[in-house]
């Protein structure tokens, strides 16, 4: 019997880095979060969690020679997403090479787990709209901007408008500037996935939702849709995608 493999997973985004460990395709929670660029504290996971492999996304910055060279030094088999790793998808997407790395990911996560068309939604700093059909195909997708970037460019771009905390919207419209703002900026969020989502229903009549993503618990009481709620898909895409190569070729 071989030992259990452990990998150490990291989704750098632009508002936050999320790694977790997974031993032997199960994830060991809590997931971290660490500023985006505090490299020295995923440094100090691949020490305290005794992993075999690491494997980042990003879509900002990426670690320095001295990281990786260090964790090739300890042993580590250390990847990156880029071209090196195959993808367990087919795309349209004219450029793959511009393709944010958590958008491959979620998309990655979610083949072998569903078998139905599905719309994959990605609430973070940007909100990111992804096709995929029921053979697994990337058919492409939209990014729009996130609930606090909505929220904090309302305030920034006006002269009358707060600057306000999302939270929780009690109704379809706001009666005060406060709610009116949630309403638009979070609930707004929900109307234009909701939107999309029947649009693309009358082609692909199987479509799914999936929900993923920092903000993804602000938007899923809102939705009058069904959803399937998949907290850290990237994560999980990350694994997945980490596991199949390294058992092939490991
Ligand atoms: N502990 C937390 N720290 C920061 N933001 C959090 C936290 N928990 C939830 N959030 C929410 O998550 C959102 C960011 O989501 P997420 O972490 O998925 O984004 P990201 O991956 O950094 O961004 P990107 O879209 O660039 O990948 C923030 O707008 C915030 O509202
Ligand atoms: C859209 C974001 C910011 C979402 O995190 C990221 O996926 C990104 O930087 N993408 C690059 C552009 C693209 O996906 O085509
Ligand atoms: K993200």
């Amino acid at each position: 019997m071989s030992s259990p493999s452990r990998n150490l997973v990291v989704d750098v985004g632009n508002s936050g880095t999320k790694a977790a460990a997974f031993t032997d395709g199960e994830m060991m929670l809590p997931v971290a979060r660490v500023k985006s660029g505090d490299w020295s504290a995923i440094d100090g996971m691949v020490t305290n969690l005794g992993v075999q492999n690491i494997i980042y996304s990003t879509v900002a910055n990426v670690p320095s020679q001295r990281w990786t060279d260090k964790w090739k030094k300890a042993g580590l088999g250390v990847y990156s997403l880029d071209r090196t790793l195959p993808l367990p998808f087919q795309s349209d997407y004219q450029t793959m090479d511009t393709l944010g790395q958590d958008r491959i990911a979620v998309v990655a996560g979610t083949v072998g787990r569903m078998h139905t068309a599905r719309l994959i939604v990605d609430a973070g700093s940007c909100v990111t709209s992804d096709l995929v059909d029921r053979n697994d195909r990337y058919l492409g997708g939209n990014i729009s901007p996130g609930v606090t970037m909505r929220l904090r460019s309302m305030h920034e771009h006006t002269a009358r408008l707060p600057l306000i905390e999302t939270g929780t919207a009690t109704d379809l419209v706001g009666r005060s500037t406060g709610q009116a703002l949630l309403h638009g900026g979070q609930l707004g969020v929900v109307y234009e996935i909701e939107g999309l989502f029947g649009r693309l229903l009358t082609v692909h009549r199987d479509l799914q939702l999936v929900l993923t993503g920092g903000d993804a618990p602000l938007l899923l009481p809102y939705f009058s849709i069904d959803v399937l709620s998949y907290p850290n898909l990237v994560l999980l895409g990350l694994n997945q995608i980490l596991s199949t190569y390294v058992n092939k070729h490991v």
